[in-house]
């Protein structure tokens, strides 16, 4: 958050754009295009989109496979800058399958790092969905599985004459071959790999896709970027060096000259692809990325666009009317999918458990933060996909790139601190040219501040919407009851992480 603060200071002081921002590609200039037409698509990528349900590709698609695929592809980076739900996953997909279907030999070609393993999850699964079709596999590198799971999955062994034994100590001479020709990472878990894991390499790697990049750059875990950027430069020696040390035993350097499985070639230059929708201009952060000679594409003139089928509600009330506002919006959407947006982790449980406080409100209500296991949102974002939960109460967890079919409605519990914010959670609905709305419950000061933020992503007015005065008060008496209920649940919790803390404590100390 205070990266944010920062970062939109910086914007506000009107920092110099790059020069190569200053001339892009209008994606907004491009149009949807049937698969029939987009030229020299494999006809098996094509069946295997039409069984997924494409048949056509959206701008920011069309416009990225031009640039892929068309003369002078690979010849620069490509930054992209296009709103939520307009597709940039299969903009990014489709061109690196299309051109790794012609390898010959599997090895590690293209790695795609996203900020949490939920979007990475997500971001396989569209993988898997097209790279099967032109005999492509697709690894997880995410922490969800144990490690040695994961190695096993993304490393093949060293096949062994019969009578002869697998040594470790010797293993660096055997030959260990990926078992994945792409890669989708979280940062973390890929620093783990590229650490410790006997065989993992970077150096054939062709595409390097950074999702979510302002979200990507904000936080360093480990300095994943210089170390994955050192991994995949060219070295004639074959040593690595970062930071003044030798890294001799991080067999993950790429390879000056020729390429395995295509002989005689020169290794391809990486080509590293940036996206988001609300890429940063900031140079300082732009440089860590060390671009080549990079292609800016963005969807108009406006720097924060939001989706074109969304509209912009605010509910006005008192602060402490809020929970009876949103129970009253919450059942006049009747039933429709939800996402419920608060200011952090702890806002999110308590409002989450305020609401199933009130009884019987006929929607099934769960919350979805970063303080829960992985399993346990696992199972949540599983549920609100199929349908079994219709409103799913957020911190921030749920903010940046989730894709779930049928969110119609986004309410803003707590006012979003930044426009950035309120793009990304806005941008849960009115997907892939759909239509959605998006609520922001505001008490009279927040007012002026809401309608600035707004402005930023060009927007004038935003339509006051309003809950009839009877349900709310055919609330009020539950809500009583519900606060105590609340007060009831929050010492009880506490009271169970005292006697947690004091077990632990005193099993400390007696070891
Ligand atoms: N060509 C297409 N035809 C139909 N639907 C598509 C097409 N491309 C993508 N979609 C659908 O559009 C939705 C949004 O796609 P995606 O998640 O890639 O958007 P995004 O631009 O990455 O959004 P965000 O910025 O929020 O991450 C997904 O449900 C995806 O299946």
């Amino acid at each position: 958050m205070e990266e944010e603060a920062r970062s939109q200071q910086v914007t506000k002081k009107k920092v110099a754009v790059l020069p190569w921002m200053r001339t892009p590609v209008d994606v907004s200039s491009f149009q949807n295009l049937p698969l029939t037409h987009l030229p020299s698509l494999n006809p098996r990528l094509e069946a295997a989109l039409c069984n997924s349900g494409f048949d056509s590709l959206f701008p920011v698609q069309v416009a990225v496979w031009q640039e892929t695929m068309g003369p002078g592809s690979f010849e620069r980076d490509l930054c992209v800058n296009s709103p939520t739900g307009s597709g940039k996953t299969l903009a990014y997909a489709l061109p690196i399958v299309q051109i790794l279907s012609t390898r010959a030999v599997k090895c590690l070609r293209a790695l795609v790092v996203l900020p949490t393993r939920d979007l990475a999850l997500q971001v396989r699964d569209v993988f898997a969905t097209i790279a099967p079709a032109v005999g492509l596999s697709v690894g997880l590198a995410v922490g969800q599985s144990s490690i040695s799971e994961e190695i096993s999955m993304l490393i093949e062994r060293p096949k062994l004459e019969a009578g002869i034994c697998y040594d470790p100590h010797h293993s660096i001479s055997m030959e260990f071959q990926s078992a994945v020709d792409i890669l989708v990472a979280t940062p973390g878990r890929l620093m783990d790999h590229i650490n410790n894991t006997k065989g993992f390499t970077l150096e054939h790697l062709r595409f390097l896709v950074v999702d979510e990049t302002d979200r990507l750059l904000r936080e360093s875990y480990q300095s994943w970027l210089p170390t994955v950027l050192q991994c995949t430069k060219s070295s004639v020696d074959g040593l690595f060096s970062y930071g003044g040390t030798s890294f001799g035993s991080l067999k993950t350097i790429r390879r000056f000259g020729v390429e395995r499985g295509l002989k005689s070639k020169s290794s391809p230059r990486l080509m590293k692809m940036i996206l988001s929708a609300t890429l940063t201009q900031d140079p300082s952060k732009l440089s860590q990325l060390d671009l080549h000679h990079p292609l800016f594409l963005t969807a108009g003139k406006i720097r924060y666009k939001l989706p074109e089928h969304l509209q912009s509600f605010k509910l006005l009330c008192e602060p402490k009317m809020k929970p009876l506002y949103l129970v009253s919006l919450l059942q006049s959407l009747k039933g429709e999918k939800c996402i419920v947006f608060t200011s952090s982790v702890e806002s999110t449980h308590r409002l989450c458990t305020l609401l199933k406080s009130f009884g019987d409100l006929g929607i099934k209500i769960k919350e979805y933060s970063g303080h829960q296991h992985q399993t346990m949102r696992t199972k949540t974002l599983r549920a609100f996909r199929e349908g079994g939960i219709q409103v799913v109460v957020s911190s921030d967890a749920m903010t940046r790139g989730m894709d779930v079919e049928g969110v119609r409605n986004v309410i803003n519990y707590d006012k979003p601190p930044y426009i950035k914010t309120y793009i990304h959670r806005a941008g849960r609905t009115a997907r892939a040219g759909n239509s959605g709305r998006c609520f922001t419950l505001l008490h009279e000061d927040e007012v002026k501040q809401f309608k600035k933020l707004l402005k930023k992503a060009d927007i004038d007015s935003c339509h006051v919407h309003t809950v009839s005065s009877d349900s709310i008060e055919s609330l009020r008496s539950t809500y009583d009851s519900a606060l105590e209920k609340l007060k009831e649940s929050v010492e009880m919790e506490a009271s169970k992480k005292r006697k947690h803390g004091f077990k632990l404590s005193s099993k400390t100390k007696s070891r």
